[in-house]
């Protein structure tokens, strides 16, 4: 089963922490002391408006970036103390769908799905994992296709297939829904909550509140406004 056991060690270990973070590109923080914990099976949307630090705060929960000051405990270890094998491990544990999907145009949307574990050298797993994944996101007739040939709602299915082929434990997902329609979002949001289901934590970063609003409640999911470099979670006025 391509999808694997959430293995999340320890009952109840916090999955991803910032405590009292500070972040900035150059001399102006982007925020400070920002603290945020996402418990094993959570599901967390964050919003905010552009520019106010989303992607950079996705990144700096799958060790993409270290912070400037504060600590990111990613399952229980500081991140600032990885050597570079260990980010590898801890980020197999997180499948990230980025806002631009970031494919290889010149192979095929199989190709692209399977790289995480070609490139790990374990094709034959990739193979194993492929037909099951390809058929889950709908995209089995698209196998042989280019990523450009595909249309927006198909390449964010195919890039969650990929963020999720190493079975990781937390999905992160940059603005999956940013430019594909009404329905293309719910089916991609559909996906994520079955994820969800099998114990994934979910993080979603997105500008969408109708979106959000259409499935809060399913999910019993918590939403994290980023304003003014500080998280607020967001009450029931959403
Ligand atoms: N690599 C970088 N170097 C310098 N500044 C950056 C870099 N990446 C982002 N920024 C700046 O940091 C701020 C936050 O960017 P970020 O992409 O995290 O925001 P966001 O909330 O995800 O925005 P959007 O919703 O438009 O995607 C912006 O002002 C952006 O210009």
């Amino acid at each position: 089963m391509v999808f694997g056991n959430t293995t999340t060690a320890g009952k109840g270990q916090i999955v991803i922490e910032l405590d009292n973070v500070s972040y900035g590109y150059g001399r102006t923080a982007l925020f400070s002391g920002l603290s945020l914990k996402l418990a094993p099976g959570s599901f967390h949307f964050l919003t905010g408006a552009s520019g106010a630090g989303k992607t950079t705060l996705l990144r700096l929960c799958y060790a993409d970036l270290r912070a400037n000051s504060g600590k990111v405990r990613l399952f229980g270890q500081d991140a600032a103390t990885l050597n570079r094998d260990e980010v590898a491990i801890v980020r197999r544990r997180i499948g990230v769908v980025h806002q631009d999907c970031q494919f290889l145009d010149h192979l095929s949307i199989a190709e692209n799905i399977a790289l995480p574990l070609t490139v790990a050298d374990r094709i034959a797993e990739a193979r194993d994992n492929l037909t099951e994944l390809l058929a889950w996101v709908s995209l089995g007739p698209q196998a042989g296709q280019r990523p450009p040939e595909l249309s927006g709602g198909e390449r964010q299915r195919a890039a969650l297939a990929r963020a999720v082929i190493m079975s990781p434990d937390v999905v992160i997902a940059d603005e999956p829904t940013g430019n594909i329609d009404w329905d293309m979002s719910q089916r991609l949001l559909a996906l994520l909550i079955e994820l969800n289901r099998m114990g994934k934590t979910i993080l979603i970063a997105t500008h969408d509140l109708a979106m959000i609003r259409s499935v809060k409640a399913d999910v019993n999911a918590r939403v994290l406004r980023l304003t003014g470099g500080q998280l607020i979670q967001a009450g029931a006025d959403l």
